[in-house]
């Protein structure tokens, strides 16, 4: 029988889409084996999700590179060899609160580094993203938002966009609502993105 696609998951909280992809590859809907989690705050609790799930773990520190007179591209270079050593099909971003630099991505010419986002292409690109959203529809600039999977490029969030979903703002939320209907979109689309990708990865 052929191998499973091979994950690493990056993270830098709770890691309940970690959760997701590793529900799924229990449960069989995610063909593939998450090999390594690494997490960029050795307080996320994504680590624990992991350790749980018997998936070995790695925490880089920019904090402690900095501290050592290194550049935040020195860290980017020390996780992208950690990564490359473990040969992954799949790299995936669930929750990664860190922007890449080209360096890292230099070293995943595969464009195999995939990203979800709490937003439609081109909406709320960046961190909090969720809020930004919900402050647009108070001011009655957007009706909807939504969660997208995406190709990791160098600008943030405007890589190839792989799955997206619209989510529907009520005039009743409180942006707890929103963000419990968001989150809940995205522990599912981070399992049909990562599928998608690897079946793309097959053909
Ligand atoms: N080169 C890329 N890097 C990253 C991408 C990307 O598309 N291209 N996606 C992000 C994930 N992300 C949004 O989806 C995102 C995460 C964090 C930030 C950000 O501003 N981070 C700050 C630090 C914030 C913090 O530590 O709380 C920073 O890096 O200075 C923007 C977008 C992952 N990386
Ligand atoms: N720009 C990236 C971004 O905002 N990512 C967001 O961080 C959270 C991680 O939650 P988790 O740690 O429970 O998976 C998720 O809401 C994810 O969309």
């Amino acid at each position: 029988m052929a191998a499973l696609p091979t994950i690493v998951v990056l993270i830098s909280g709770s890691g309940s889409n970690l959760q997701a992809l590793i529900d799924a590859t229990q449960s069989g809907a995610l063909k593939a084996k998450i090999i390594n989690v690494i997490s960029n705050r050795k307080a996320a609790y994504g680590l624990e999700r992991a350790a749980q799930a018997g998936i070995p773990t790695q925490t880089f520190s920019l904090k402690q590179f900095r501290d050592a007179g290194k550049t935040r591209v020195d860290f980017d270079i020390h996780v992208a060899t950690a990564i490359q050593a473990l040969r992954p099909d799949l790299v995936v971003l669930a929750g990664w609160m860190h922007i890449l630099s080209p360096e890292f991505l230099s070293h995943f010419p595969g464009e195999n580094v995939i990203n979800l986002h709490p937003a439609l292409p081109g909406q709320f690109d960046g961190a909090h993203a969720i809020e930004r959203a919900f402050e647009a529809f108070q001011q009655g600039k957007i009706t909807h938002t939504g969660v997208m999977v995406h190709k990791v490029i160098a600008d943030v969030d405007r890589g190839q966009v792989i799955l997206q979903r619209e989510i529907p703002i009520l005039k009743t939320d409180k942006l707890e609502d929103l963000e419990a209907r968001i989150h809940s979109v995205e522990h599912e689309i981070i399992v049909e993105g990562a599928q998608a990708f690897l079946n793309a990865l097959q053909k």
